[in-house]
């Protein structure tokens, strides 16, 4: 308002003066249109656009620095097409077509970002300390993400978090002792595909599974997956309307002129949201306060118990509890249809691993979660499928330069974002045989060879991220998914529906779906 004021003056003051003639005015407007457009140009014509192009401008580069290869989209915006959909399969075709594909630099609108399709260059960046950091995203801040783990700024309350996280929620005694919560939803949804005589869709009943287990594991709540619920249907909404705002390219995140206009209406829709999960996740809070004795059962009831310098505030609470439903609900559900719809197009590899359930397991007792380790084919499929379809393609959250850093020889300046095309590097074909090909044989360790890890130590495949920031539920989550695979393949044949093929088509948002959900039919193998 201010401002409006001031140019009022000026104006009001210029129409006084004699050498402010109307025509005057327009000759300076169109001279500064015309700097404007050509400082534009200026920036534009930078390898990767305008971004780098201001950067180099405004802050210059180390003598003898090369600039990073990359596509220069247009002025201003500079490459946003390539984050529009299936954003892993427009990066990667762009670093091919710029011969960039060890690192490619792009602009979004300001953002400098720097990406790579290539593992020894993902190792780099992946385990710097330099990017330790999470780049600001207007929908992660407003939905409190920033005082939680996976937004939070690197540093001591990070730290904290983590370090509370992996001894609370996800150390192997802790996923030991929550088996039983799993073993029982598993049985419920093998009672539940059952009675479905017709082709149904797996997706719905996966994710109100997968929900119901994080409702166990850190509010304490046990919900029955066959009786719909009031609470667990709102968090369900909570949920899904948190993936869509945070899934989904804020324009205002790369260009600050637009925030004030919230095109998008992101910034509406989360503050619409924030209260409702506050409501909601401190009413649960105030109930453990209520019954609590002493004693730590589920997440809600460990932070509660932290004291001193560990204890939390209650918004930093909420915000760490809610992520924590938040993450764990939707990668699970969608890595276990991605299986799903693997089995059901390679029934010889469903074979094989229904031969192995009943060599290792037999038919007359279920699956349990200590079976895992022995079904390595099992294993070997999940690798599989993880390799080509990661749920976090591009690693689902970028990386954010501290400091200036050099990486694969090239200077990259502090506030760069980092991106890991996860996607490509999984199906380059210079890193593996056949990469199209579904053969998860390829994962079968032989004879005196290491198993190959997915959980970050080895960059071909690392669907979990790597180094200080990597995923800290890598093993809940794969345990959960492999068991409940398992526990499915055991107790059912997967069919094809019959009149829907399996559609591997993609669609990007938060994680990477199923574009058209996977519709099957099941026959039970294991007769009680
Ligand atoms: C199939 C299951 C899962 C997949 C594929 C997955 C994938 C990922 C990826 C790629 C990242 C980013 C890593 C990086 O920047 O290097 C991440 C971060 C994270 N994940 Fe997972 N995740 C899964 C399950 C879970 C579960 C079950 C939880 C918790 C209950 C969880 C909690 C988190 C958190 C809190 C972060 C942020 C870490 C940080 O910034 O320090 N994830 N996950």
């Amino acid at each position: 308002m201010r401002t409006d004021i001031d140019t009022l003056w000026v104006f009001a003051l210029a129409s006084k003066c004699r050498a402010f003639t109307q025509e005057n005015i327009a000759w300076s407007l169109l001279i500064m249109a015309l700097a404007s457009l050509a400082i534009a140009l200026l920036h534009w014509a930078h390898p990767g656009g305008p971004a780098w192009g201001k950067h180099k401008l405004k802050k210059g580069c180390p003598t003898g620095a090369r600039p990073i290869p990359g596509p220069r989209g247009l002025p201003l915006i500079g490459s946003m097409n390539l984050m529009a959909s299936l954003a892993h399969h427009r990066i990667a075709a762009a670093a091919e077509t710029c011969k960039a594909k060890r690192l490619m630099a792009f602009s979004l609108g300001d953002t400098r970002v720097i990406v790579t399709c290539n593992p020894d260059v993902a190792k780099e960046i992946l385990n710097s300390t330099v990017f330790a950091d999470r780049p600001v995203k207007e929908s992660a801040y407003r939905l409190m993400f920033n005082r939680a783990i996976g937004f939070a700024p690197y540093g001591v309350y990070w730290r904290t978090l983590r370090r509370m996280a992996a001894t609370h929620l996800f150390c192997p005694k802790q996923i030991k002792d929550t088996e039983a919560q799993r073993r029982i939803i598993a049985y419920e949804m093998v009672n539940m595909f059952k009675d479905y005589d017709r082709s149904f869709t797996v997706r719905g009943l996966l994710k109100l599974a997968s929900l119901n287990n994080m409702m166990c594991s850190v509010f304490g709540r046990e919900y029955r997956l066959d009786s719909p619920n009031n609470e667990v249907e709102e968090l369900r909404g909570l949920v899904d309307e948190g993936y869509d705002l945070l899934g989904t390219l804020n324009w205002t995140d790369h260009l600050p002129w637009l925030a004030d206009f919230d095109p998008q209406k992101i910034g509406f829709r989360c503050s619409s949201l924030v209260p409702k999960v506050n409501l909601f996740v401190s009413r649960i809070i105030g109930e453990h306060r209520v019954s609590r004795g002493g004693e730590t059962g589920d997440f809600v009831d460990v932070l509660l118990s932290l004291q001193g310098p560990e204890k939390l505030l209650d918004d930093d609470m909420i915000a760490v509890l809610w992520e924590m439903i938040f993450r764990g609900t939707d990668t699970v559900a969608v890595l276990i249809e991605w299986i799903l719809a693997r089995m059901v197009l390679h029934r010889d590899v469903q074979s094989k691993v229904q031969d192995e359930l009943d060599k290792v397991v037999g038919r007359s007792r279920a699956v349990a979660e200590s079976d895992i380790t022995a079904l390595r084919y099992l294993n070997a499929a999940v690798k599989e499928v993880l390799r080509l379809h990661p749920p976090g393609p591009l690693l689902s959250w970028a990386r954010l330069a501290i400091t200036d850093t050099t990486i694969d020889g090239y200077h990259v300046p502090a506030g760069t974002t980092a991106m890991i095309n996860m996607w490509a590097i999984a199906r380059d074909p210079e890193l593996w045989a056949d990469p199209l090909e579904f053969i998860p044989e390829r994962f079968m360790a032989k004879e005196g060879e290491v198993e190959f890890s997915v959980l970050g130590s080895d960059l071909r495949l690392a669907p979990f991220g790597s180094g200080r920031r990597s995923c800290p539920g890598k093993n809940l989550g794969l345990m959960t998914a492999t068991f409940w695979v398992a526990s499915l393949l055991h107790e059912f044949e997967w069919l094809p529906s019959g009149d829907t093929a399996v559609d591997l088509s993609e669609v990007l948002g938060l994680s990477c779906e199923m574009a058209n959900p996977l519709t099957v039919k099941v026959r039970p193998r294991r007769v009680k």
